[in-house]
């Protein structure tokens, strides 16, 4: 009853902050390939909100077009109250193809993010030694000087995500950011990013195939299906006080349960989708 009482609380204080991005009525289509179809989604400010779905329904794109990467052609996506048409967010993005420079070492390409931050308040030593700290935050220390030609998957999306962090923004766009790491290293980026996302107070909007990871890092998740009418969504709040501890949390019953419930409606989209289809192709030969 106390767990609940407070879960209210805390959903209570976060209607009651502003959005941190509107995305309203957005479509969205490659070469005339509608990929989403009156998606909406609001994101609060210091919320930490995951995107789930099936591969392909359009995960990686909304993010794109939150960071103004790409444009919707109907629809608006407000940030910090502007248009993303207007004036590309200022956001830290971790993609899954790295996005790191190639031609620069992982310390250089730090460097690079911290010189935009700081606009020439801080002198090259300074950025370089602040370079080398978020490295090690993300346990490359020692492979500074390495390119990212030279560095493994998981070692590259480190970089990058210590890119995304030197870079300060407060709002951090991340498509499944851990995939390429192994399961120690994934489970100290996890606790990093919620540090982060508690003491800097920064929005997170974080993509995963891993419910368990979903469940354990987000306030919220937003879960896409896809049907014969276009992509929709679902909204589901995780019951979870917040700090959480792992153990306790992955061994609760209502853990399982809630997982269950996620996985449910997961499942329900792709079968709503088969039959769907299902339904079209029996159509077509005429039975
Ligand atoms: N540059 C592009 N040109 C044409 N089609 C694209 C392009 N990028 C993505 N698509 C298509 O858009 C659709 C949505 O892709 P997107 O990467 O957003 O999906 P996703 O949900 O992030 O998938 P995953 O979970 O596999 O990363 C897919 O059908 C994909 O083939």
């Amino acid at each position: 009853m106390a767990q609940a009482i407070e879960l209210q609380k805390q959903r209570l204080q976060f209607e009651m902050v502003k959005n941190k991005i509107e995305a309203k009525s957005i479509h969205f289509s490659y070469q005339g390939v509608e990929i989403l179809k009156n998606i909406e989604l609001d994101v609060k400010e210091e919320e930490f909100l995951v995107l789930m779905g099936p591969s392909g329904c359009g995960k990686s794109t909304l993010l794109r077009l939150i960071a103004g990467l790409e444009q919707p052609q109907k629809g608006d996506i407000i940030v910090n109250g502007v248009s993303s048409t207007q004036k590309a967010p200022d956001c830290g993005v971790v993609f899954q193809d790295y996005s790191l420079f190639p031609w620069l070492s992982a310390k250089e390409n730090i460097v690079l993010a911290l010189k935009q931050k700081f606009k020439g308040k801080k002198t090259k030593k300074e950025l370089q030694h602040l370079a080398g700290e978020y490295l090690e935050l993300v346990q490359l220390g020692l492979s500074i000087k390495k390119y990212p030609g030279q560095m493994s998957g998981g070692m590259k999306q480190r970089a990058a995500i210590a890119r995304a962090l030197a870079f300060g923004s407060d709002l951090m766009l991340m498509d499944e950011p851990f995939g390429a790491l192994d399961p120690l290293t994934r489970i100290y980026l996890q606790d990093l990013l919620l540090e982060i996302n508690r003491d800097q107070k920064k929005t997170i909007v974080f993509v995963t195939h891993d419910a368990d990871e979903a469940i354990y890092l987000a306030d919220r998740i937003v879960m896409f299906s896809v049907g014969s009418a276009g992509t929709y969504t679902t909204s589901v709040d995780v019951p979870f006080k917040k700090p959480r501890n792992r153990k306790k949390m992955l061994a609760s019953r209502e853990f399982t349960r809630f997982r269950e419930h996620i996985l449910n409606i997961m499942n329900q989209g792709l079968i709503d989708n088969l039959e769907e289809q299902h339904e079209v192709g029996l159509d077509g030969e005429g039975i």
